[in-house]
């Protein structure tokens, strides 16, 4: 293992515009994307590697968000004849619900992920929300099997491209995905059983996410561990949490190196963390310019709000 790419993290998924309605306010172009999120989240943790596509209507100013982050973007193609992905949701009353009222791929309809060279060496790998094939060609293309490959999906692909799902999921390490997914993927009632069964499927380790009521996870070495979402007095934007949870999951232990039920543990709490950041503003806002202090300071609020 060479030890300049030990712990780099490559993420590949959506960069997104987003129109985000909720309760008490509204953003008309807020900047998302699952890919967007997640680095916004790992890079203060670990280096990170995006793989993504935008067009020409994208912000120049979080184009200078991400690289004053960090993270590379030698793997963003710029699509300068289209529009870049746009999404519009709108949230309920209790915030953890939401209805999806456009989506409109734009460039990312004929998108075509390629890694560029200096990415396909890295030891960690970050599968966020995309078609499970454009998945398995981004693992295709890497020089050998990364140490840890993660993976994040949701219903449309469970119920459209249920096959190609299932021969990327025996591919990978971690699944990320939430309660009703999970039940979902395997015609379950019972989110234990649910689980026994994906872990069956490959992924050895399972997040299964569940908005303001926490994650649960099931460890590589079969430690089971439940977090808490950090008890927040103002929720103002939910969207992007899942992504942000698997950014600090993720960069801890690309960061670490480590990949043990104990540090898996960790990772939990660095997700949950990175992911109350992300919901306490739009967009990245509350993610960006983050200090060191700050994300040690939450963590070991997570750490006392779970002592006993
Ligand atoms: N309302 C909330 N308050 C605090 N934390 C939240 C809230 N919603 C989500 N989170 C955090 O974000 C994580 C992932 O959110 P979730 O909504 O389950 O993911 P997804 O966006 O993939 O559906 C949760 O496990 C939790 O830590
Ligand atoms: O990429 C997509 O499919 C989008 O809808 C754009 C959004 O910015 C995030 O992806 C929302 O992600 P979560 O709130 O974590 O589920």
């Amino acid at each position: 293992m060479s030890d300049q790419n030990s712990n780099k993290l490559v993420v590949v998924g959506s960069v997104a515009v987003d129109w985000v309605i909720t309760p008490t306010a509204e953003r008309e172009e807020s900047v998302g994307g699952a890919a967007v999120f997640f680095a916004m989240a790992a890079s203060p943790l670990t280096p990170v590697q995006l793989v993504g596509v935008v067009g020409h209507d994208f912000p120049a100013a979080a184009l200078g968000d991400l690289e004053r982050a960090g993270v590379d973007l030698d793997g963003l193609e710029r699509n300068s004849d289209g529009l870049t992905f746009r999404w519009k949701g709108r949230y309920h009353e209790n915030m953890n619900q939401r209805d999806t009222l456009e989506t409109h791929l734009n460039v990312f309809e004929n998108f075509s992920p390629r890694l560029p060279p200096s990415y396909r060496e890295s030891e960690f790998l970050f599968l966020a929300n995309i078609q499970p094939s454009l998945q398995l060609d981004v693992l295709d293309q890497m020089a050998k099997r990364p140490r840890l490959v993660g993976l994040d999906t949701m219903n449309l692909w469970i119920d459209i491209a249920h096959d190609k799902l299932l021969e990327v999921l025996a591919r990978v390490d971690v699944l990320a995905i939430n309660e009703e997914e999970a039940l979902q993927l395997t015609s379950e009632t019972n989110l234990v059983r649910a689980a026994n069964k994906i872990r069956e499927l490959g992924p050895k380790t399972l997040v299964i996410k569940r908005g303001e009521y926490g994650a649960l996870c099931f460890g590589p070495d079969n430690a089971l561990f439940a977090a808490p979402a950090m008890p927040l007095e103002d929720v103002v934007d939910p969207t992007g949490a899942g992504d942000s949870f698997a950014g600090g999951f993720m960069g801890h232990l690309a960061r670490t190196g480590e990949i043990t039920d104990d540090y898996v543990r960790q990772a939990v709490i660095w997700g949950s963390t990175m992911a109350s950041y992300c919901v306490q503003g739009f967009s990245y806002d509350q993610l960006r310019g983050l200090s060191r202090e700050d994300i040690e300071g939450r963590y070991q609020s997570f750490v006392e709000l779970t002592r006993f």
